[in-house]
C-alpha cells in the first residue's frame, strides 16, 4: 500500500488521481477487474463453452458479516427455498427420507419415479405427513418373531428398539416393545419375543393427537427411551425416540407449505401416457412440485405434458426439463412450466454427452438459460456437475436460482442404500438413471417403450459408489456456509443481489488457463489430509 498510495492519492503515471468511491471507468475496462459474463458469454469469439473449473468469480468490497448473507432462492415462480439445494430424483438419491431432511434443512428433495406411482405417492406422503420427532413408519416385529430375527435386524439397521404388534406392522394393535435391555441377556436366538418384551401392561404410551412437548413431558418423567403413539383401539401410529427429540429440534429455515406447515416435497414423472395417472396420484398426496424428467425436455411429448399438468393440476408448479439452450427453453417456458432444469450430460455418471454427442459445457448452459427464462420471471436450477460448494456459488453467480445435485448426496446416511465396505472405504452406491442397472430396476421402459424395431438397449449413464458423508444434518449446513463463504468475498450480501450484479456487469469473471486451475486446488504436497469440516 504504502508506496503506491500517499496522502489519498495514487500515483498514476506522472499525474496523480484522488481515490473517489468507484474505481475509474479505464480500469474497469482494462480487464484489471476481470470481464463480465456478458463479455465471457455473449458473442463469445473463442466459441467455447465453458464450465465452473473454468472460470473464477472477483472478489469484491466485504461490508456484511458472513452469517448475514441470504442465500434464499426462488426454484419455481411460486416456490422460494431459504437454502437453494435440491436433490436429483435419483434412485441413489432421494426417497422420503433424503426429502423430509432436505426439506427440513429448507431446500427440497425429488422423490425418483423408479417405482410404481403408488409406492411413489406413499412416498411423496410420508414427506407431506412427517412430523417433526414423529416415526411414523418404524421397523415393527410379529409376536413369534424371534431373538434371532431381533439380532439380525439390530445389525442390519442400525437401531436397538422394535415396537411388537400383533400385525407385525405399523398400525397393528401395540403388544409390547423390544429394546436393547430387554434382549441384552437372552442367549437362545429361537427365543420368541414376547417372552422377553416390556409387554403393553408396562409401558408408558402416547394418545393419538399429542403434541411434541407433550411427548416430550412424558418421556421426560417416564425415562424411557422410546414412546409408542397409539389411536383408541390401541393401534400403533407413531413411535417417539428421544434421541430424535434431542437431533430434530424445530429448524426455522424448514421448506414448509405457508397454509398446512407440512414440508415441501418434489416428484419426478416421464412423458408417457401413463404418467399422467402417475401425475393424479401424486398430486392427491400433496406434492408441491412435479419434475418432467428427460435428459432432452424440449420434445413434443414433454410439452403436451406440461400443459396436461397445467391445466388438471394448477396447484403444481412444474419444472421442466432438462434444456440447455434458450430456444428449447422458450418451448417449455410457452408450455406453461413454471421453472426449468438446467444440465445436459454433465453429471458425474452421466455418459449422454459422450453416447449421444448432444449436451452443452454447463456454465455456459447456465448463464444463457438462465438469462433468457429471466424475461419471463421463471427461474431454472442448475443441474448436475456440482463437485464443490465453490461450484454452487458459481452457479449462482451465474444466474441460477437453486442448484440440483446427485454425487453430492448420494453418500450421506439419508440417501437410500446401505453402505458398504471396498478397499477399507466406505461407500455407497450411486448411479445414473440411464445406467443399464437403474434401466432394469425399473426404467428400462422409458428406453424401449418406443422401439418396436430394436431392443438394444443405449445405456447414458454408470454405476459406480461415493463415499460416505455422514448425515445430512452436518452436511447440508456445511455446504451453506461454503456458499456463503463464497458470496460475501465476492462483496454479494444475497442471491438476489448476485443477480442485479450478474446482469449490470458489477459482478466480474475470469477464465482460468489449465495451469491457473491447477494452482487453484491443492498442489505440491507430499501428501494432505482433506477434512471438508
Ligand atoms: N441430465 C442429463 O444429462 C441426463 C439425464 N438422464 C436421466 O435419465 C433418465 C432418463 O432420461 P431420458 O432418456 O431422457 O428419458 P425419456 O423417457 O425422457 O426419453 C427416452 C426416449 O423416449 C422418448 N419418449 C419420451 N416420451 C415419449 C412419448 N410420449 N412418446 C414417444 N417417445 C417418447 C424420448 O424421445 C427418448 O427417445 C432421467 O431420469 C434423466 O434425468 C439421462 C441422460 C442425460
Ligand atoms: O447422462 C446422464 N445419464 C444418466 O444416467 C443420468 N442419471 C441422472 N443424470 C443427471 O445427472 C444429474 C446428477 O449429476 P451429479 O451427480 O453430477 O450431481 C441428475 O440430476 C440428472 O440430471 C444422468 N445423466
Ligand atoms: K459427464
Amino acid at each position: 500500500m504504502s508506496d503506491t498510495q500517499t496522502n489519498g492519492y495514487h500515483k498514476n503515471g506522472d499525474k496523480r488521481q484522488k481515490i473517489g468511491s468507484e474505481i475509474d471507468q479505464e480500469t474497469l475496462n482494462s480487464g484489471a477487474e476481470g470481464f463480465t459474463a456478458e463479455k465471457i458469454f455473449v458473442n463469445n469469439p473463442s466459441c467455447m463453452g465453458m464450465t465452473y473449473d473454468d472460470l473464477i468469480v472477483m472478489p469484491g468490497h466485504i461490508a456484511f458479516p458472513v452469517g448475514d448473507v441470504d442465500i434464499s432462492s426462488n426454484l419455481t415462480r411460486n416456490i422460494r427455498l431459504q437454502v437453494p439445494f435440491v436433490s436429483s430424483p435419483m434412485d441413489t438419491v432421494t426417497e422420503h427420507q433424503m426429502a423430509i431432511t432436505m426439506a427440513l434443512q429448507g431446500g427440497i428433495g425429488i422423490i425418483h419415479s423408479n417405482m410404481t406411482a403408488e409406492e411413489q405417492a406413499q412416498e411423496v406422503l410420508k414427506v407431506k405427513k412427517f412430523k417433526n420427532g414423529f416415526i411414523l413408519d418404524p421397523m415393527c416385529l410379529s409376536p413369534d418373531a424371534t431373538l434371532g430375527e431381533v439380532l439380525k435386524r439390530k445389525a442390519d439397521l442400525n437401531f436397538s428398539s422394535f415396537p411388537v404388534t400383533d400385525t407385525g406392522k405399523m398400525g397393528g394393535r401395540l403388544i409390547g416393545i423390544i429394546s436393547n435391555r430387554d434382549s441384552a441377556f437372552i442367549e437362545d436366538p429361537n427365543v420368541k419375543v414376547t417372552e422377553f418384551m416390556t409387554a403393553r401392561d408396562s409401558l408408558v404410551v402416547a394418545k393419538d393427537g399429542v403434541s411434541l412437548e407433550e411427548a416430550n413431558q412424558i418421556l421426560k418423567e417416564s425415562k424411557k427411551g422410546k414412546l409408542p403413539v397409539v389411536n383408541d383401539n390401541d393401534e400403533l401410529v407413531a413411535l417417539i425416540a428421544r434421541t430424535d427429540l434431542q437431533k430434530n429440534k424445530d429448524n426455522p429455515r424448514a421448506s414448509k407449505d405457508s397454509h398446512n406447515k407440512q414440508l415441501l416435497c418434489g416428484a419426478a414423472i416421464g412423458t408417457r401416457p401413463d404418467d399422467k395417472k402417475r401425475a393424479q396420484l401424486l398430486a392427491d398426496a400433496g406434492v408441491n412440485v412435479i419434475v418432467v424428467d428427460s435428459s432432452q425436455g424440449d420434445s413434443i411429448y414433454q410439452i403436451e405434458m406440461i400443459k396436461h399438468l397445467k391445466a388438471a393440476h394448477p396447484q403444481v408448479d412444474v419444472i421442466g426439463g432438462n434444456v440447455v439452450t434458450p430456444s428449447q427453453a422458450h418451448h417449455l417456458i410457452e408450455a406453461g412450466a413454471d421453472g426449468l432444469r438446467v444440465g445436459m450430460g454433465i453429471g458425474s455418471i452421466c455418459t449422454t454427452q459422450e453416447v449421444c454427442a448432444v449436451g452443452r459445457a454447463q456454465a455456459s448452459a447456465v448463464y444463457h438459460v438462465a438469462k433468457y427464462a429471466r424475461k419471463f420471471g421463471i427461474p431454472i436450477t442448475a443441474d448436475g456437475g456440482i463437485q464443490s460448494t465453490g461450484h454452487i456459488t458459481k452457479a449462482l453467480c451465474l444466474g441460477a436460482g437453486c442448484v440440483m445435485m446427485g454425487s453430492m448426496l448420494a453418500g450421506t446416511d439419508e440417501a437410500p442404500g446401505e453402505y458398504f465396505y471396498q478397499d477399507g472405504v466406505r461407500l455407497k452406491r450411486y448411479r445414473g438413471m440411464g445406467s443399464i442397472e437403474a434401466m432394469n430396476a425399473g426404467g428400462e421402459k422409458r428406453y424401449v417403450w418406443d422401439t418396436a424395431q430394436s431392443h438394444v438397449k443405449v445405456a447414458q449413464g454408470v454405476s459406480g459408489a461415493v463415499t460416505d458423508k455422514g448425515t445430512l444434518r452436518r452436511y447440508i449446513p456445511y455446504l451453506m456456509q461454503g456458499v456463503r463463504h463464497g458470496l460475501q468475498d465476492a462483496g454479494i450480501p444475497s442471491v438476489e443481489a448476485s443477480r442485479d450484479r450478474l446482469y449490470n456487469g458489477a459482478l466480474r469473471f475470469e477464465i482460468r488457463s489449465p495451469a491457473a486451475q491447477r494452482e487453484g486446488g491443492v498442489h505440491g504436497l507430499h501428501s494432505y489430509q482433506k477434512r471438508l469440516y
